[in-house]
Protein backbone atom coordinates (compact mmCIF):
# COMPACT_ATOMS: atom_id res chain seq x y z
CA UNK A 1 0.00 0.00 0.00
CA UNK A 2 1.11 3.40 -0.41
CA UNK A 3 1.14 6.00 1.95
CA UNK A 4 -1.01 8.86 2.45
CA UNK A 5 1.27 11.37 4.02
CA UNK A 6 4.94 11.88 4.27
CA UNK A 7 7.23 12.64 6.88
CA UNK A 8 11.00 14.14 7.33
CA UNK A 9 12.21 14.35 10.75
CA UNK A 10 11.96 11.84 13.42
CA UNK A 11 13.11 13.96 16.16
CA UNK A 12 10.77 14.83 19.24
CA UNK A 13 7.86 16.47 18.06
CA UNK A 14 8.39 14.54 14.37
CA UNK A 15 8.10 11.40 16.13
CA UNK A 16 5.37 11.50 17.91
CA UNK A 17 3.05 13.73 15.26
CA UNK A 18 4.04 10.68 12.81
CA UNK A 19 2.64 8.14 15.86
CA UNK A 20 -0.57 10.30 16.11
CA UNK A 21 -1.02 10.40 12.11
CA UNK A 22 -0.47 6.34 12.09
CA UNK A 23 -2.90 5.43 15.21
CA UNK A 24 -5.64 8.35 13.37
CA UNK A 25 -5.71 5.70 10.15
CA UNK A 26 -3.68 7.26 8.23
CA UNK A 27 -0.54 4.99 6.88
CA UNK A 28 2.78 7.25 6.69
CA UNK A 29 5.89 7.39 5.23
CA UNK A 30 9.00 8.55 7.46
CA UNK A 31 12.09 9.09 6.64
CA UNK A 32 15.19 10.50 8.69
CA UNK A 33 18.73 11.43 7.76
CA UNK A 34 20.07 8.74 10.39
CA UNK A 35 18.62 5.53 9.58
CA UNK A 36 19.09 4.20 12.68
CA UNK A 37 16.50 6.31 14.02
CA UNK A 38 13.70 5.47 11.28
CA UNK A 39 14.75 1.78 11.82
CA UNK A 40 14.01 2.06 15.86
CA UNK A 41 11.31 4.40 15.07
CA UNK A 42 9.57 1.65 13.58
CA UNK A 43 10.50 -0.97 16.03
CA UNK A 44 8.82 0.92 18.61
CA UNK A 45 5.85 1.84 16.96
CA UNK A 46 4.45 -1.17 18.12
CA UNK A 47 0.83 -2.01 16.98
CA UNK A 48 0.85 1.33 14.66
CA UNK A 49 4.10 0.27 12.91
CA UNK A 50 1.64 -1.46 10.30
CA UNK A 51 0.42 2.16 9.64
CA UNK A 52 3.92 3.28 8.91
CA UNK A 53 6.24 2.98 5.72
CA UNK A 54 9.83 3.29 6.78
CA UNK A 55 12.58 4.77 4.12
CA UNK A 56 16.09 4.79 3.88
CA UNK A 57 16.00 7.47 1.18
CA UNK A 58 14.12 10.23 0.32
CA UNK A 59 13.56 8.80 -3.23
CA UNK A 60 12.09 5.61 -1.79
CA UNK A 61 9.92 8.24 0.52
CA UNK A 62 8.80 9.62 -2.50
CA UNK A 63 7.89 6.54 -4.46
CA UNK A 64 6.20 4.75 -1.22
CA UNK A 65 3.51 7.92 -1.06
CA UNK A 66 0.09 8.46 -3.11
CA UNK A 67 -0.24 10.86 -5.56
CA UNK A 68 -0.41 13.85 -5.36
CA UNK A 69 2.22 13.66 -2.61
CA UNK A 70 2.16 15.42 0.55
CA UNK A 71 4.92 15.37 2.92
CA UNK A 72 5.58 17.01 6.32
CA UNK A 73 9.05 18.60 7.87
CA UNK A 74 9.72 18.41 11.20
CA UNK A 75 13.36 19.53 11.04
CA UNK A 76 14.74 22.79 12.87
CA UNK A 77 13.68 26.23 11.55
CA UNK A 78 15.96 27.97 9.25
CA UNK A 79 18.75 26.49 7.12
CA UNK A 80 17.74 23.15 7.39
CA UNK A 81 14.16 23.46 5.75
CA UNK A 82 15.55 25.03 2.49
CA UNK A 83 17.91 22.40 2.24
CA UNK A 84 15.21 19.61 2.41
CA UNK A 85 13.48 21.40 -0.16
CA UNK A 86 16.01 21.75 -2.38
CA UNK A 87 16.63 18.03 -1.95
CA UNK A 88 13.17 17.16 -2.86
CA UNK A 89 12.53 19.50 -5.86
CA UNK A 90 14.47 16.98 -8.07
CA UNK A 91 12.08 14.03 -6.93
CA UNK A 92 8.53 16.11 -6.62
CA UNK A 93 5.62 17.23 -9.71
CA UNK A 94 4.17 20.95 -9.13
CA UNK A 95 1.28 19.11 -7.70
CA UNK A 96 2.87 17.88 -4.71
CA UNK A 97 2.65 19.35 -1.40
CA UNK A 98 5.77 19.89 1.17
CA UNK A 99 4.81 20.88 4.21
CA UNK A 100 7.00 22.68 7.03
CA UNK A 101 5.42 21.92 10.44
CA UNK A 102 8.23 23.45 12.22
CA UNK A 103 8.90 26.10 14.43
CA UNK A 104 9.68 28.89 11.17
CA UNK A 105 10.22 32.49 11.28
CA UNK A 106 6.93 33.76 9.44
CA UNK A 107 9.82 35.72 7.13
CA UNK A 108 11.24 32.66 6.06
CA UNK A 109 7.65 30.94 5.19
CA UNK A 110 6.63 34.34 3.26
CA UNK A 111 9.91 33.98 1.34
CA UNK A 112 9.31 30.18 0.34
CA UNK A 113 5.61 30.49 -0.18
CA UNK A 114 6.89 33.79 -2.70
CA UNK A 115 9.76 31.29 -4.58
CA UNK A 116 7.93 29.89 -7.12
CA UNK A 117 9.04 26.70 -5.73
CA UNK A 118 8.66 23.58 -8.25
CA UNK A 119 5.98 22.36 -5.73
CA UNK A 120 3.15 23.13 -3.41
CA UNK A 121 4.31 24.36 0.34
CA UNK A 122 2.37 25.24 3.30
CA UNK A 123 3.24 26.19 6.48
CA UNK A 124 2.03 25.09 9.70
CA UNK A 125 2.53 26.46 13.24
CA UNK A 126 1.87 23.06 15.49
CA UNK A 127 1.62 23.41 19.46
CA UNK A 128 1.86 21.24 22.30
CA UNK A 129 5.20 19.84 22.78
CA UNK A 130 5.74 16.41 22.44
CA UNK A 131 2.56 15.06 24.17
CA UNK A 132 0.77 17.91 22.40
CA UNK A 133 2.45 16.09 18.93
CA UNK A 134 1.36 12.80 19.96
CA UNK A 135 -2.03 12.88 21.02
CA UNK A 136 -3.50 16.32 19.32
CA UNK A 137 -2.01 19.73 18.73
CA UNK A 138 -3.34 22.83 17.49
CA UNK A 139 -2.70 23.48 14.40
CA UNK A 140 -2.05 27.08 12.61
CA UNK A 141 -2.04 27.06 8.60
CA UNK A 142 -0.36 29.42 6.67
CA UNK A 143 -0.56 29.13 2.65
CA UNK A 144 -2.99 28.55 -0.33
CA UNK A 145 -6.57 27.40 0.96
CA UNK A 146 -7.01 24.76 -1.67
CA UNK A 147 -3.42 23.38 -0.13
CA UNK A 148 -4.76 23.40 3.62
CA UNK A 149 -7.78 21.69 2.16
CA UNK A 150 -5.76 18.80 0.53
CA UNK A 151 -4.41 17.67 3.84
CA UNK A 152 -7.75 19.15 6.49
CA UNK A 153 -8.85 15.38 6.53
CA UNK A 154 -5.65 14.62 8.13
CA UNK A 155 -5.06 17.82 10.21
CA UNK A 156 -8.61 17.89 11.79
CA UNK A 157 -7.76 14.32 12.59
CA UNK A 158 -4.42 14.48 14.23
CA UNK A 159 -5.24 17.97 16.41
CA UNK A 160 -6.86 18.27 19.70
CA UNK A 161 -10.65 19.21 19.76
CA UNK A 162 -12.38 21.84 22.40
CA UNK A 163 -16.38 20.70 22.58
CA UNK A 164 -15.67 18.40 19.65
CA UNK A 165 -14.40 21.25 17.52
CA UNK A 166 -10.95 20.67 15.41
CA UNK A 167 -8.29 22.81 17.12
CA UNK A 168 -6.49 23.10 13.70
CA UNK A 169 -7.55 26.20 11.12
CA UNK A 170 -6.77 27.88 8.36
CA UNK A 171 -5.38 31.12 8.98
CA UNK A 172 -4.20 32.68 5.64
CA UNK A 173 -1.41 32.83 3.18
CA UNK A 174 2.13 32.41 3.56
CA UNK A 175 3.22 32.81 6.27
CA UNK A 176 0.26 33.49 8.11
CA UNK A 177 0.42 30.34 10.17
CA UNK A 178 3.55 30.40 11.34
CA UNK A 179 3.28 34.26 12.54
CA UNK A 180 0.02 32.88 14.97
CA UNK A 181 2.18 30.27 15.82
CA UNK A 182 5.03 32.90 16.95
CA UNK A 183 2.74 35.21 18.29
CA UNK A 184 1.23 31.96 20.42
CA UNK A 185 5.35 31.17 22.02
CA UNK A 186 5.15 34.99 23.16
CA UNK A 187 2.35 34.94 24.85
CA UNK A 188 3.67 31.35 26.14
CA UNK A 189 6.76 32.90 27.09
CA UNK A 190 4.95 36.18 28.99
CA UNK A 191 2.67 33.57 30.65
CA UNK A 192 5.40 31.33 32.08
CA UNK A 193 7.57 34.17 33.08
CA UNK A 194 3.79 35.72 35.12
CA UNK A 195 4.16 32.38 36.74
CA UNK A 196 7.98 32.98 37.92
CA UNK A 197 7.23 36.47 39.14
CA UNK A 198 4.46 34.89 41.57
CA UNK A 199 6.54 31.93 42.43
CA UNK A 200 9.26 34.55 42.85
CA UNK A 201 7.14 36.24 45.66
CA UNK A 202 5.70 33.37 47.05
CA UNK A 203 9.48 31.92 47.50
CA UNK A 204 11.68 35.14 47.65
CA UNK A 205 8.88 37.67 49.51
CA UNK A 206 7.01 35.39 51.31
CA UNK A 207 9.37 32.32 52.16
CA UNK A 208 7.07 29.64 50.91
CA UNK A 209 8.57 26.19 50.04
CA UNK A 210 8.14 24.73 46.42
CA UNK A 211 5.35 22.45 47.35
CA UNK A 212 3.20 25.28 49.24
CA UNK A 213 3.59 26.92 45.98
CA UNK A 214 2.57 23.57 43.91
CA UNK A 215 -0.26 23.42 46.17
CA UNK A 216 -1.16 26.81 45.59
CA UNK A 217 -1.35 26.39 41.93
CA UNK A 218 -2.87 23.22 42.03
CA UNK A 219 -6.00 25.46 43.45
CA UNK A 220 -5.57 28.00 40.73
CA UNK A 221 -6.13 25.46 38.38
CA UNK A 222 -9.26 24.73 39.67
CA UNK A 223 -10.29 28.51 39.26
CA UNK A 224 -10.71 31.32 36.41
CA UNK A 225 -6.82 30.42 36.25
CA UNK A 226 -7.29 27.10 35.08
CA UNK A 227 -4.67 26.37 32.40
CA UNK A 228 -1.86 23.93 30.50
CA UNK A 229 0.60 26.17 32.34
CA UNK A 230 -0.71 26.35 35.56
CA UNK A 231 -1.54 22.90 35.77
CA UNK A 232 2.21 22.22 34.94
CA UNK A 233 3.52 24.74 37.04
CA UNK A 234 1.87 23.15 40.21
CA UNK A 235 3.45 19.29 39.07
CA UNK A 236 6.86 20.89 38.47
CA UNK A 237 6.75 22.55 41.70
CA UNK A 238 5.70 19.52 43.80
CA UNK A 239 8.30 17.06 42.16
CA UNK A 240 11.37 15.88 44.06
CA UNK A 241 14.65 14.96 42.49
CA UNK A 242 15.36 11.66 42.65
CA UNK A 243 19.65 12.22 42.63
CA UNK A 244 18.74 14.28 46.27
CA UNK A 245 15.51 14.25 47.50
CA UNK A 246 15.16 18.12 47.70
CA UNK A 247 12.38 19.48 45.82
CA UNK A 248 13.20 19.84 41.80
CA UNK A 249 13.10 23.45 41.69
CA UNK A 250 15.46 23.88 44.10
CA UNK A 251 18.49 22.22 42.07
CA UNK A 252 17.51 23.70 38.74
CA UNK A 253 19.57 26.29 37.20
CA UNK A 254 18.25 29.50 36.91
CA UNK A 255 19.29 30.60 33.36
CA UNK A 256 16.24 29.76 30.68
CA UNK A 257 16.88 28.96 27.05
CA UNK A 258 14.84 30.18 23.94
CA UNK A 259 14.80 29.24 20.44
CA UNK A 260 13.53 32.76 18.80
CA UNK A 261 9.82 32.57 18.16
CA UNK A 262 9.64 34.75 21.82
CA UNK A 263 12.24 37.23 20.38
CA UNK A 264 11.03 37.07 16.65
CA UNK A 265 7.28 37.85 18.27
CA UNK A 266 8.90 40.74 20.04
CA UNK A 267 10.70 42.49 17.13
CA UNK A 268 7.16 42.17 14.87
CA UNK A 269 5.56 44.12 17.11
CA UNK A 270 7.96 46.93 17.36
CA UNK A 271 8.20 46.92 13.53
CA UNK A 272 4.22 46.60 13.80
CA UNK A 273 4.23 49.97 15.89
CA UNK A 274 1.52 47.44 18.16
CA UNK A 275 3.49 46.99 21.90
CA UNK A 276 3.87 43.67 23.73
CA UNK A 277 5.61 44.97 26.99
CA UNK A 278 4.46 41.92 28.91
CA UNK A 279 6.06 39.61 25.71
CA UNK A 280 9.19 42.26 25.48
CA UNK A 281 9.57 41.63 29.70
CA UNK A 282 9.64 37.78 29.17
CA UNK A 283 12.65 37.97 25.97
CA UNK A 284 14.18 40.36 28.52
CA UNK A 285 13.78 38.43 31.90
CA UNK A 286 15.07 34.66 29.92
CA UNK A 287 18.21 37.29 28.59
CA UNK A 288 18.87 38.25 31.94
CA UNK A 289 18.56 35.20 33.30
CA UNK A 290 21.43 33.71 30.94
CA UNK A 291 23.75 36.27 33.10
CA UNK A 292 24.30 34.31 35.67
CA UNK A 293 28.02 35.35 36.48
CA UNK A 294 26.72 39.41 35.86
CA UNK A 295 24.37 38.50 38.40
CA UNK A 296 26.06 37.79 41.07
CA UNK A 297 28.49 40.44 40.61
CA UNK A 298 25.54 42.34 40.63
CA UNK A 299 24.34 40.88 44.47
CA UNK A 300 27.84 41.15 45.47
CA UNK A 301 27.79 44.84 44.91
CA UNK A 302 24.58 45.81 45.77
CA UNK A 303 23.42 43.30 48.20
CA UNK A 304 20.06 41.02 47.96
CA UNK A 305 17.62 42.48 47.63
CA UNK A 306 15.27 43.35 51.14
CA UNK A 307 12.78 40.99 50.06
CA UNK A 308 10.80 39.33 52.97
CA UNK A 309 6.97 40.71 53.13
CA UNK A 310 5.51 40.64 56.28
CA UNK A 311 2.24 42.07 57.44
CA UNK A 312 0.39 44.01 55.54
CA UNK A 313 2.93 43.97 52.64
CA UNK A 314 2.12 40.72 52.51
CA UNK A 315 0.07 39.97 50.02
CA UNK A 316 -2.30 37.01 50.24
CA UNK A 317 -2.77 34.22 47.83
CA UNK A 318 -5.92 35.98 46.64
CA UNK A 319 -4.66 39.03 45.65
CA UNK A 320 -1.95 37.08 43.81
CA UNK A 321 -4.28 35.29 41.74
CA UNK A 322 -5.91 38.38 40.46
CA UNK A 323 -2.79 39.91 39.64
CA UNK A 324 -2.05 37.02 37.50
CA UNK A 325 -5.75 37.41 36.19
CA UNK A 326 -4.76 41.30 35.28
CA UNK A 327 -1.72 40.18 34.20
CA UNK A 328 -2.91 37.88 31.77
CA UNK A 329 -5.61 39.71 30.22
CA UNK A 330 -3.20 42.27 29.32
CA UNK A 331 -0.91 39.99 27.67
CA UNK A 332 -3.21 38.70 25.72
CA UNK A 333 -4.77 42.02 24.59
CA UNK A 334 -1.54 42.88 23.48
CA UNK A 335 -1.08 39.74 21.53
CA UNK A 336 -4.32 40.06 19.77
CA UNK A 337 -3.70 43.51 18.57
CA UNK A 338 -0.69 42.71 17.15
CA UNK A 339 -2.30 39.80 15.66
CA UNK A 340 -4.60 42.27 14.35
CA UNK A 341 -2.38 45.09 12.97
CA UNK A 342 -0.27 42.16 11.34
CA UNK A 343 -3.06 40.99 9.49
CA UNK A 344 -3.54 44.93 8.24
CA UNK A 345 -0.19 45.10 7.54
CA UNK A 346 0.11 42.13 5.46
CA UNK A 347 -2.95 41.64 4.09
CA UNK A 348 -4.10 38.94 5.83
CA UNK A 349 -7.54 38.58 7.25
CA UNK A 350 -7.04 37.18 10.08
CA UNK A 351 -9.27 35.64 12.26
CA UNK A 352 -8.99 36.75 16.09
CA UNK A 353 -12.00 34.93 17.57
CA UNK A 354 -10.99 31.74 15.44
CA UNK A 355 -7.47 32.16 16.91
CA UNK A 356 -8.38 32.18 20.12
CA UNK A 357 -10.15 29.14 19.63
CA UNK A 358 -7.96 27.64 18.29
CA UNK A 359 -5.82 28.01 21.23
CA UNK A 360 -8.70 26.52 23.42
CA UNK A 361 -7.00 22.86 23.47
CA UNK A 362 -3.58 21.19 22.58
CA UNK A 363 -1.33 24.00 22.34
CA UNK A 364 1.02 24.97 25.42
CA UNK A 365 -1.69 28.09 26.36
CA UNK A 366 -4.74 26.57 26.18
CA UNK A 367 -7.13 27.68 28.93
CA UNK A 368 -10.54 28.27 30.14
CA UNK A 369 -9.86 32.04 29.44
CA UNK A 370 -9.62 31.70 26.09
CA UNK A 371 -12.89 30.46 25.42
CA UNK A 372 -14.26 33.56 27.20
CA UNK A 373 -11.81 35.77 24.73
CA UNK A 374 -13.27 33.82 21.83
CA UNK A 375 -16.45 35.19 22.73
CA UNK A 376 -15.25 38.81 23.24
CA UNK A 377 -13.73 39.01 20.17
CA UNK A 378 -16.49 37.27 18.09
CA UNK A 379 -18.83 40.07 20.23
CA UNK A 380 -16.16 43.11 19.77
CA UNK A 381 -14.63 43.11 16.31
CA UNK A 382 -11.88 45.25 15.73
CA UNK A 383 -12.07 46.56 19.49
CA UNK A 384 -8.84 46.23 21.92
CA UNK A 385 -10.05 43.02 24.25
CA UNK A 386 -9.64 45.22 27.29
CA UNK A 387 -12.32 46.84 26.00
CA UNK A 388 -14.76 44.24 25.62
CA UNK A 389 -17.43 44.62 28.49
CA UNK A 390 -16.80 41.28 29.64
CA UNK A 391 -12.75 41.62 29.98
CA UNK A 392 -12.84 45.76 31.14
CA UNK A 393 -15.20 44.30 34.32
CA UNK A 394 -12.43 41.82 35.59
CA UNK A 395 -9.88 44.62 34.41
CA UNK A 396 -11.84 46.40 36.90
CA UNK A 397 -11.99 44.10 39.59
CA UNK A 398 -8.27 42.49 39.00
CA UNK A 399 -6.43 45.90 38.53
CA UNK A 400 -5.95 47.21 41.85
CA UNK A 401 -4.39 43.63 43.08
CA UNK A 402 -1.94 44.07 40.15
CA UNK A 403 -1.01 47.31 41.30
CA UNK A 404 -0.19 46.05 44.87
CA UNK A 405 1.99 43.33 43.43
CA UNK A 406 4.01 45.69 41.21
CA UNK A 407 4.23 48.35 43.67
CA UNK A 408 5.53 45.60 46.57
CA UNK A 409 7.94 44.08 44.29
CA UNK A 410 9.19 47.54 43.10
CA UNK A 411 9.49 48.78 47.32
CA UNK A 412 11.21 45.06 47.92
CA UNK A 413 13.33 44.08 44.99
CA UNK A 414 10.78 41.44 43.81
CA UNK A 415 11.69 41.16 39.99
CA UNK A 416 8.31 41.07 38.70
CA UNK A 417 8.84 43.06 34.69
CA UNK A 418 6.52 40.71 33.13
CA UNK A 419 3.43 42.21 35.71
CA UNK A 420 5.05 45.64 36.01
CA UNK A 421 4.88 46.27 32.28
CA UNK A 422 1.25 45.31 31.89
CA UNK A 423 0.25 47.42 34.39
CA UNK A 424 2.20 50.22 32.73
CA UNK A 425 0.79 49.64 29.35
CA UNK A 426 -2.76 49.91 31.23
CA UNK A 427 -2.10 52.87 33.01
CA UNK A 428 -1.30 54.36 29.02
CA UNK A 429 -3.58 52.97 27.41
CA UNK A 430 -6.56 54.77 29.65
CA UNK A 431 -4.89 57.28 30.06
CA UNK A 432 -6.53 59.89 27.11
CA UNK A 433 -4.39 63.50 27.52
CA UNK A 434 -1.17 61.53 28.21
CA UNK A 435 2.86 62.96 27.75
CA UNK A 436 3.33 62.46 24.13
CA UNK A 437 3.17 66.25 23.84
CA UNK A 438 6.33 66.32 25.46
CA UNK A 439 8.26 64.32 23.61
CA UNK A 440 6.73 66.19 20.22
CA UNK A 441 7.86 68.97 21.98
CA UNK A 442 11.35 67.99 22.72
CA UNK A 443 11.81 66.29 18.79
CA UNK A 444 10.59 69.60 17.52
CA UNK A 445 12.97 71.73 19.73
CA UNK A 446 16.16 69.59 18.55
CA UNK A 447 14.89 68.13 15.03
CA UNK A 448 12.61 70.81 13.70
CA UNK A 449 10.38 67.27 13.61
CA UNK A 450 6.91 69.23 14.20
CA UNK A 451 3.91 68.30 15.74
CA UNK A 452 0.46 68.55 15.83
CA UNK A 453 -1.73 70.88 17.89
CA UNK A 454 -4.92 69.99 20.40
CA UNK A 455 -6.16 72.81 18.44
CA UNK A 456 -5.70 71.80 14.91
CA UNK A 457 -4.14 75.17 13.90
CA UNK A 458 -1.83 74.96 10.98
CA UNK A 459 1.30 75.36 13.26
CA UNK A 460 3.57 72.59 13.51
CA UNK A 461 7.10 74.15 15.40
CA UNK A 462 7.28 75.86 18.54
CA UNK A 463 8.97 79.25 19.00
CA UNK A 464 11.93 77.66 19.95
CA UNK A 465 15.52 77.94 17.51
CA UNK A 466 13.86 80.68 15.85
O1 LIG B 1 3.91 25.53 21.35
C1 LIG B 1 4.73 24.64 21.60
O2 LIG B 1 4.52 23.45 21.44
C2 LIG B 1 6.09 25.05 22.13
O3 LIG B 1 6.14 26.41 22.24
C3 LIG B 1 7.14 24.59 21.15
O4 LIG B 1 7.04 25.32 19.98
C4 LIG B 1 8.56 24.58 21.70
O5 LIG B 1 8.64 23.94 22.91
C5 LIG B 1 9.30 25.88 21.67
O6 LIG B 1 10.62 25.52 21.43
C6 LIG B 1 9.32 26.66 22.94
O7 LIG B 1 10.06 27.83 22.76
P1 LIG B 1 11.48 28.07 23.45
O8 LIG B 1 12.32 26.88 23.19
O9 LIG B 1 11.97 29.32 22.77
O10 LIG B 1 11.19 28.28 24.90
Amino acid sequence: TLAEIGLIGLGTMGAALALNIAEKGFPIAVFNRTTEVTRRFHAEAGALAANVIPTESLADLVASLKRPRAIILMVPAGQAVDDQIAALAPLLDKDDLVIDAGNANFHDTNRRAAAGLPMRFLGLGVSGGEEGARHGPSIMGGGLKADWDRVSHILDAISARYQDIPCATWMGEAGAGHFVKAVHNGIEYADMQMIAEIYGILRDGLGHTAGDIGALFAAWNEGVLRSYLVEISAAVSEATDPATGKPMLDVILDSAGQKGTGRWTAIEAQHLATPVPVIEAAVMARNVSARLDERKAGEARFGAAPKRLAGADAPSAATLEQAMIAGKILCYAQGFAMISAASDSFGWSLPLPEIARVWRAGCIIRSDMLNDMASALTENPGRNLILAPDFAARLEATIPALRQVVALGALNGLPVPALASGLAWFDLMRTARGTANMIQAQRDFFGAHGFDRLDGRDIHHGPWGS
